[in-house]
């Protein structure tokens, strides 16, 4: 079967643990979004109806294991949950997943009571769901599965096959999945992003971004409206085709542009909430070389490729720390978002940002997105930031 590739990044294993009573709404509202962008990305690219029902499939595993992960605690959230029914015509077919993490953590001592919890919960969804064979699965057989993700292989669930393959690269289709995209403000009660892109020869060409915590106005409008309360967006593009926003309620969607600012003192931008994501002293000195006088908007998550592609900031800059390299499900969705919308992403020395090379990106320094007429300057502005933070060490 010529089968496209789901990669999945596997927060979802790491950040479970870590769900308590004050994230656990945010985690439903996380569900929904999730759902929402399934259909949304079923809708516009619908070639194999086979590939969001891989994705729901997905879905429930993570629901599944966050339930036992959450132990006894009570989920009422039937609305939000996927039934076993949607998965029946799944039946033998085959899915690809790659992971972001590996099973190192579960293998250690600390990890074993997790990964015990995770084995009851995954032997007891097989048991209780027909649709999976009947035969228990051993630790070993989990472990392997998660590590899948870092070679090529085959796991065998059942009657549901999991093929698992680890680099996207130029050539076939590759989804791109990041489940929870900005963990660290998901456990914060701020900003995080369900993002979902498909990649074509190496090229993004459908992204998909729900932003639960949102609000639907402007992050730059002052005066508080009242639908300054109203939160949960989605953004989704095409190549070539746009970028469309509604509410994660599902109201019509509304095709949205960068601002088109040309004047950086005017401009304001955007940056990780993490100093450990992002440098915030070399951000903050291309922002005073470029003339930028508003302070930074610090928000978590590819939510930031959100509010640029509608105008809300103009900038956003992102320079990891040395030696981080950066992964392709942190940046398709939203760069596609971006782009479609007028935008312009590039690595710190201009060149495009280039999703062929598997799961790592391969770049100049940092992340920098803006309007077609700021770009000029603000790739000045970070040259010259760049070699005085050099010249300096
Ligand atoms: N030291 C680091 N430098 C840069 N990015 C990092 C990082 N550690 C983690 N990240 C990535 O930054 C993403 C969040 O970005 P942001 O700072 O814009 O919210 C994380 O996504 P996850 O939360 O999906 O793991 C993670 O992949
Ligand atoms: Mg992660
Ligand atoms: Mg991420
Ligand atoms: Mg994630």
């Amino acid at each position: 079967m010529d089968m496209a590739t789901l990669r999945v990044s596997s927060g979802t294993i790491n950040s479970l643990p870590l769900l308590t009573k004050k994230t656990k709404p945010h985690f439903f509202l996380s569900l929904r979004a999730f759902k929402s962008t399934l259909k949304t990305a079923s809708m516009s690219y619908d070639k194999d109806l086979l590939l969001p029902r891989m994705l729901l499939l997905s879905l429930l595993v993570f629901v599944k294991k966050s339930k036992a992960l959450l132990q006894a605690d009570v989920i009422q959230s039937d609305r939000l949950h996927v039934t076993v029914a949607d998965y029946e015509e799944l039946d033998s077919a085959s899915f690809s997943l790659v992971a972001e993490e590996d099973s190192g953590d579960l293998r250690k001592e600390e990890g074993k009571e997790t990964l015990q919890r995770i084995m009851k919960l995954v032997n007891e969804t097989l048991a209780s769901d027909g649709t999976y064979g009947n035969a228990p699965l051993y630790e070993e057989d989990v472990l392997a599965a998660i590590d899948s993700g870092r070679s090529e292989g085959v796991l065998h669930l059942g009657r549901v096959y999991w093929i698992l393959l680890t680099e996207g690269g130029p050539s076939g289709q590759h989804w791109v999945l990041d489940p929870i995209d900005g963990t660290k403000g998901f456990l914060r009660g701020d900003q995080y992003a369900i993002a979902l892109g498909l990649l074509d020869e190496g090229k993004v060409v459908l992204g998909v971004l729900a932003c639960p915590n949102l609000p639907l106005s402007s992050l730059a409008s002052n005066n508080l409206q009242d639908d300054q309360e109203k939160v949960g967006c989605l953004f989704y593009a095409q190549v070539g085709s746009g970028t469309y926003m509604q509410s994660l309620d599902g109201s019509m969607p509304i095709k949205v542009h960068v601002t088109d600012l040309d004047n950086p003192e005017e401009a304001s931008f955007f940056e990780s909430f993490e100093a450990a994501h992002s440098l915030h002293d070399l951000s903050s000195l291309i922002a005073k070389k470029l003339g930028v006088r508003a302070p930074p908007v610090r928000i978590d998550s590819q939510a930031k490729y959100g509010a640029l592609s509608r105008g809300d900031g103009a900038i956003y800059l992102r320079f990891p720390h040395k030696g981080y390299r950066e992964k392709i499900w942190d940046h398709a969705a939203g760069y596609l978002v971006v782009a479609e919308a007028g935008g312009v992403v590039s690595d710190a020395a201009g060149n495009p940002l280039d999703f062929s090379k598997g799961r790592y990106l391969d770049l100049h320094e940092g992340i920098i997105v803006t309007n077609q007429k700021l770009m000029p300057a603000l790739l000045k502005a970070v040259k010259e930031s760049l070699n005085e933070k050099a010249s300096s060490l």
